[in-house]
């Protein structure tokens, strides 16, 4: 099994405390954005160690989360996502989201999931069942928030921008989900794949997957995940083949990868790297946990390159690129695409 340092593991001690804008002329915080940029530049992965936000706080969100999915199914199901394309925040089903096509058999997504979205990360609307689950995900947000400000500015000093900041001005979400100028789109969404039997096991192929192949549609994607495995990443190897890489758990690790949005404003220099979660057979009457801070410009935005584009960069994704549209009309289209086939609302 490949080891975990084919990506960068950058340790965050350097950068303690709060953002404030004057970041940015400190000598360890310009050590900080070049680590980061050259490390998720080479691979589209990096993992953030001594972060500062306590392993509490994930560990809450995991543990209320969790009860929420051992709810009988009838009980979740009142929870579901009404029209996801206007409001993605609830619960999805085991196989209701269809991210990639069907030409893989063994690419049924065995997983359910809720995601807490925009302003309803901080409204009423969460299961009654588990009364501690909406402080746990403030929790998380607040945490995460402050952390990944200091992430986007580091990304600014990296592509030279003539204003370090301005990634941060399209994310003002990261300030306040509340601000009725914006149209948040963070997404805080909780994974639980579900465990199967002996039966369901046998009758896979070795090649299984519990999460198809894709990549994020946001700036950038913070991720955690429990101990079981089976994410991988698409990267190229020094020959310039496509290979599938292990991106194991590393315990109180932040994972970091860009998505689609971030690729459009760098030029190509940040990929929207493609990633899968495989069934580890051995693992698989477990359930794996994880959970992705989805980080999104404001829904106004418009994304176009920043920077020059970096040499011999084409736009490889099987979704359309970003700029012709506001945030939220791309997001919108994406949201349809995925549940095209599957969901009826
Ligand atoms: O569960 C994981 O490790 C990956 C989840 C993921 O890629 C996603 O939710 O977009
Ligand atoms: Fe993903």
């Amino acid at each position: 099994m490949p080891s975990p340092s084919q990506f960068v593991i950058i340790d965050c001690s350097q950068i303690d405390g709060q953002y404030t804008t004057d970041l940015g002329n400190q000598e360890n915080f310009q050590k900080f954005a070049q680590d980061l940029g050259d490390g998720l530049s080479s691979s589209g992965f990096v993992y953030f160690i001594n972060h500062g936000v306590s392993s509490t706080t994930f560990e809450e969100v995991f543990q209320q989360s969790k009860q929420f999915f051992e709810l009988d199914s009838d009980i979740k199901i009142k929870y579901k996502k009404v029209d996801p394309a206007k409001n993605f925040h609830g619960y999805t089903p085991p196989t209701s989201e269809e991210i990639a096509n069907e030409s893989n058999k063994a690419s049924r997504d065995f997983k359910e999931s809720f995601s807490f979205v925009g302003r309803e990360i901080c409204g009423a609307n969460y299961p009654s069942e588990t009364p501690h689950l909406r402080q746990s995900v403030l929790n998380f947000h607040h945490a995460m928030s402050s952390f990944s400000k200091k992430v986007m500015l580091a990304l600014g000093l990296y592509l030279k921008l003539d204003d370090p900041e301005f990634l941060l001005k399209h994310h003002k979400s990261l300030d306040g989900l509340l601000n009725p100028d914006i149209h948040p789109w963070i997404d805080i969404r909780s994974n639980s794949y579900l465990a199967l039997d002996d039966e369901e096991i046998a009758s896979l192929p070795d090649d299984a997957l519990r999460l198809t192949e894709h990549s994020d549609w946001g700036t950038l994607t913070f991720l955690l995940q429990d101990n079981v495995g089976g994410l991988e990443a698409k990267i190229t190897d020094k020959c310039g083949d496509n290979i599938w890489v292990s991106v194991p758990p590393i315990a109180g690790s932040i994972l970091l990868n860009s998505g689609l949005m971030l690729e459009m404003w760098s030029g190509g220099r940040f990929h929207a790297t493609a990633h899968r979660v495989r069934l580890i057979k051995e693992r698989a009457k477990e359930v794996r946990q994880s959970l992705a801070w989805f980080v999104a410009p404001d829904g106004d935005t418009r994304v176009n390159m920043l920077v020059d584009k970096k040499q011999g960069y084409v736009w490889s994704h099987t979704y359309p690129p970003p700029g012709n549209e506001s945030a939220s009309e791309y997001f919108q289209e994406r949201i349809k695409g995925i549940y095209a086939t599957r969901y009826k609302y």
